[in-house]
């Protein structure tokens, strides 16, 4: 109703008034309406966003894969300042493993490793197998309390959210999600939606993480965590092919330890393996990063030298066997020993590497074989990289 000049009120005026009242409600609802369809629209598209995030990681076929795709995608999915990933590798198996199958760890600075739980620097608690399964903790970002989950924090920081990593009930290590926004990782938001995702990412972390152990294992030599005969098998064909493409010479040796057999039987076969392990070593330390060794068996050896001609092979078999005779190996106080080796070095110019690369390796493994078995008929200890008939 309206009120006349008299204090009245009058049907046409309270219509009009209830009008008004009408299209401004209308109005806010219309606004209300538009602010829920752009929520609706938003969220439909982080969902949409967040389902081709867990395809990728669900799909990433290494540990490099897996975690640079956190690493790019997370932030920008979620409109994150800062996404990092704490790992616990109690005796670095984890790392030791990656770094042998070549995992560049400077291109992961968000990736963390700590030794312990405690490590994680977030107050879990005192746990055991009853505790409930840890929450996420979320609130105002500290510099000083935060500098395990956040080593390099974005300026601006404001706002985290760390996030137990769980397999089975175990925590394997945390995510960190840090915003330059301070309501953003509030205290009484709900988590469900980041434990979801963390479950997600956490499942891909052990999957490829026991892969690469697996890989690793396959791929090396259980007594002296050289390279096995199967990974330089698959590795002489791709060296073959690029040093075609790049027009490098290859070099291959092949090293035997010399009377094997009486080490074993002077020292036992237990003595016979500590040998082994030291003459790996001893070999390896005389190598470039870039080379390969590895045991093909019994007590035979192969290394595999990149960009490497005749001569400059030559000269570190040299090394290597000088290496191993110079001085005694110890298996233990009371008892040393001299060990020594024979080693045939062939090299592959470019242009010999043409043809089948398989039949261009047995070929070329033949060869270094041929001469190792000139080094052991004309006295051992010694390095063999010229066929006598050519030399004459
Ligand atoms: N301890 C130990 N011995 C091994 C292993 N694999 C092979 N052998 C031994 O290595 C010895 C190899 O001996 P041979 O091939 O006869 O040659 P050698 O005694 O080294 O003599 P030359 O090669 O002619 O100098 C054998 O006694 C094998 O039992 C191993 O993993 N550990």
């Amino acid at each position: 109703m309206t009120q006349t000049a008299t204090g009245k009120f009058t049907p046409q005026t309270d219509h009009a008034a209830r009008a008004i009242d009408l299209a401004a409600e209308n109005q806010a609802l219309r606004a209300r309406m538009a602010y829920l369809l752009e929520q609706a629209e938003r969220n439909h598209s982080i969902m949409t966003r967040h389902q081709a995030f867990d395809l990728d990681i669900v799909s990433a076929a290494n540990f490099p894969e897996l975690i640079g795709t956190i690493f790019r995608v997370l932030p920008v999915i979620s409109e994150l300042d800062s996404v990092t990933l704490t790992l616990i590798d109690e005796d670095a198996d984890i790392r030791t493993v990656m770094a042998k199958l070549d995992v560049v760890f400077e291109d992961f600075p968000e990736l963390i490793f700590v030794e312990t739980l405690d490590g994680l620097g977030f107050d879990l608690g005192q746990r055991n197998a009853y505790t409930p399964t840890p929450k996420p903790l979320l609130g105002m970002y500290d510099a000083q309390r935060h500098a395990t989950p956040f080593p390099q924090p974005p300026a601006g920081l404001q706002s985290v959210a760390l996030v137990p990593l769980l397999r089975n009930k175990r925590i394997i290590g945390s995510l960190n999600l840090g915003s330059c926004d301070p309501t953003r990782f509030t205290p009484s938001l709900g988590t469900d939606f980041i434990e979801h995702m963390a479950s997600i990412i956490a499942i891909c972390l052990e999957n490829v993480i026991s892969n690469e152990m697996l890989k690793y294992i396959g791929l090396t030599d259980s007594l002296t965590g050289v390279y096995n005969r199967r990974y330089i098998d698959r590795r002489l064909l791709e060296e073959i092919a690029r040093a075609r493409r790049q027009q490098y010479p290859i070099s291959f040796m092949y090293i035997d330890i010399d009377h094997f057999k009486r080490v074993n039987d002077t020292v036992g076969h237990g003595g016979g393996d500590d040998v082994l392990r030291e003459v790996a070593s001893r070999i390896k330390n005389e190598l470039r990063t870039s080379d390969a060794l590895a045991r093909f068996g019994g007590e035979e050896f192969v290394v595999l030298l990149i960009d490497a001609n005749l001569e400059s092979a030559a000269f570190v078999a040299e090394r290597i066997r000088a290496s191993v005779a110079g001085s005694m190996i110890a298996l233990s106080q009371e008892l040393q020993l001299s060990v020594t080796v024979s080693i045939g070095v062939a090299c592959l110019n470019p242009g010999e590497a043409e043809g089948d690369p398989a039949a261009v390796a047995r070929a070329w493994v033949a060869h270094a074989d041929s001469l190792l078995y000139v080094a052991k008929e004309t006295g051992r200890n010694r390095v063999v990289s010229r066929d006598p008939v050519e030399q004459a």
